[in-house]
């Protein structure tokens, strides 16, 4: 099959008719036509076509032999440093699309694929772990170019320390070994875009107590018995001019709910095994893969912002007050970091025992860990920036009715007119005050894990045993002075 168009991906999330729960009903006909979801999926698709635009077709597909069907970039394991820099530039792109806005671009979720099955090793002769069937299902996901959503965190019912002593009564867990597969009951804590993919991926994420808890596997959205709950809808209205973000690019949050699920064995990568669980994440390449893979997109987000700063500078023309130059210069320092951090990740990439270009960690951890506070930042920057022009934002059918003309003379900013002065201020609300935008501050700040953790991570993993012993020659220069 190779590389999908955007009809072929909305076409199989269709048929699908996936077990979707929204305003307390189950959405019945085409989810492509759900207000919830018609712009995220037209946004899915148009990413799925640019894979097939001519000029953007090195960038985005390869083939790993002349004659061979070409296949998404989004999927390579990457062999040398050059990989890495065809991966950078092919999240780029789509990245450009929806202006970093979309976490779950198809990209994310196929780099952890690859990731997963570069570290196949780790499960090799390990109870219960079946990396043969990993790695088919990599070349299947390959092949058909499926779109796929995860969940890794158990519900939040109890996150004490001691949390394991209480009777589980939320997350998924094994329930019964059968003869076809797995069964498997309650809940994990959300997917983004659940509902809208192929398939969902699940992982139990590191830290597990129970073994009935250590499980992987994939299985297609439409499993019987599997649910998506969603929360409310951040979409804004329709208009691009009134919801220009949101209206494109709201993901949706869903809660995955296992009402007896059954994995067949074929699609379960391991269970019963904490050791593997815990293995997987640390050993394998999920970390350095994936955090490659959000820096990449959250550069261009970071270009986006500054660009959205500067126009809100220029067009109420407060580009002399020293506070705004430095406000501005914020994001500036934010984005020449990300970037810095992100080619320092490659520059220093070493090839594993397999044969597999693996990212300096380190650096990404460090970007990654530093958008979790700054992100939120930069969009308080932008209100700061934008004071009153972020409220008085009238809807477009104001300007088209007989105050319209008004509105242009009274809204009007430097050298434009008060329509398009509008246009850029709602889009600056969208981003940093509405549903969607909030939404996008707490994206930014958790979905690759709690900040709090992750920095004790840094701590708890950068060397710095060179850096004390340098302390103590100092100290000694000074006692032989
Ligand atoms: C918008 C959004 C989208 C997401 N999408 C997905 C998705 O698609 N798939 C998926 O699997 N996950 C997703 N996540 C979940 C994400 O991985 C978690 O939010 C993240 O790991 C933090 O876990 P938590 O939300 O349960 O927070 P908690 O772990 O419940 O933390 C809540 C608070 O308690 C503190 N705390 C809790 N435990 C500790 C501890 N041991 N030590 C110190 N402090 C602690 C935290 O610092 C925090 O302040 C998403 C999250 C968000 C917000």
């Amino acid at each position: 099959m190779g590389v999908r168009t955007g009809d072929q991906y909305k076409k199989s999330i269709n048929q699908l008719k996936t077990d979707v729960w929204i305003k307390g009903e189950r959405i019945k006909g085409e989810i492509s036509e759900h207000p919830a979801f018609r712009g995220i999926i037209k946004s899915q698709a148009e990413l799925y076509d640019l894979q097939h635009v001519t000029r953007l077709q090195d960038k985005m597909t390869y083939a790993l032999t002349s004659d061979e069907e070409r296949i998404g970039m989004s999927y390579l394991i990457p062999k040398t440093r050059a990989d890495l820099e065809r991966r950078r530039e092919m999240v780029q792109v789509w990245a450009r699309h929806s202006a970093g806005l979309m976490g779950r671009s198809p990209d994310y979720m196929n780099t952890v694929l690859a990731a997963f099955a570069s570290s196949v090793h780790v499960l090799e002769g390990e109870q219960n772990c079946f990396p043969e069937r990993l790695k088919r299902f990599y070349e299947y996901a390959c092949s058909h170019d499926l779109s796929f959503t995860h969940t890794f965190v158990n519900p939040q019912n109890n996150r004490s320390k001691l949390a394991f002593i209480e009777e589980d009564v939320t997350n998924a867990r094994v329930v019964k070994r059968i003869e076809e597969g797995l069964v498997i009951r309650g809940a994990k804590l959300l997917a983004t875009q659940g509902g809208i993919t192929d398939e969902i991926i699940v992982f139990s994420s590191p830290g597990i107590q129970d073994k009935a808890h250590a499980f992987a596997f994939s299985i297609p959205s439409d499993t019987e018995g599997l649910k998506f709950i969603c929360r409310k809808s951040f979409v804004g209205d329709d208009s691009s001019y009134n919801s220009p973000l949101s209206s494109r690019f709201e993901e949706m949050d869903s809660i995955v709910v296992f009402d007896e699920v059954l994995v067949p064995w074929e699609r379960v990568f391991f269970y019963d095994n904490i050791k593997a669980a815990n293995d997987f994440y640390t050993k394998g390449n999920f970390v350095p893969f994936t955090l490659h893979q959000i820096v990449s997109r959250q550069v261009i987000k970071t270009e986006f912002i500054l660009g959205l700063a500067q126009m809100i500078v220029d067009t109420i023309n407060i580009s002399e007050y020293q506070h705004v130059q430095s406000k501005v210069a914020e994001i500036i320092k934010g984005l020449e970091s990300s970037k810095a951090l992100l080619l320092t990740s490659e520059k220093n990439a070493t090839r594993n025992a397999q044969g597999v270009m693996i990212p300096q960690r380190m650096p990404l951890y460090v970007a990654v860990n530093q958008f979790q506070e700054s992100y939120p930042r930069f969009t308080e920057i932008i209100q700061l920036l934008g004071a009153s022009g972020m409220v008085t934002i009238p809807e477009e059918v104001q300007f088209q009715s007989s105050i319209g003309s008004k509105l242009d003379h009274y809204l009007q900013g430097f050298e434009i007119k008060g329509r398009e002065r509008v246009e850029l201020f709602t889009l600056a609300f969208d981003l940093c005050m509405s549903g969607f935008g909030s939404r996008q501050s707490l994206y930014e700040r958790f979905f690759f894990g709690d900040p709090i953790r992750l920095s004790q991570i840094i701590y708890q993993t950068y060397q710095t045993d060179t850096h004390t012993a340098f302390v103590k020659k100092m100290l000694e220069k000074e006692q032989a002075d």
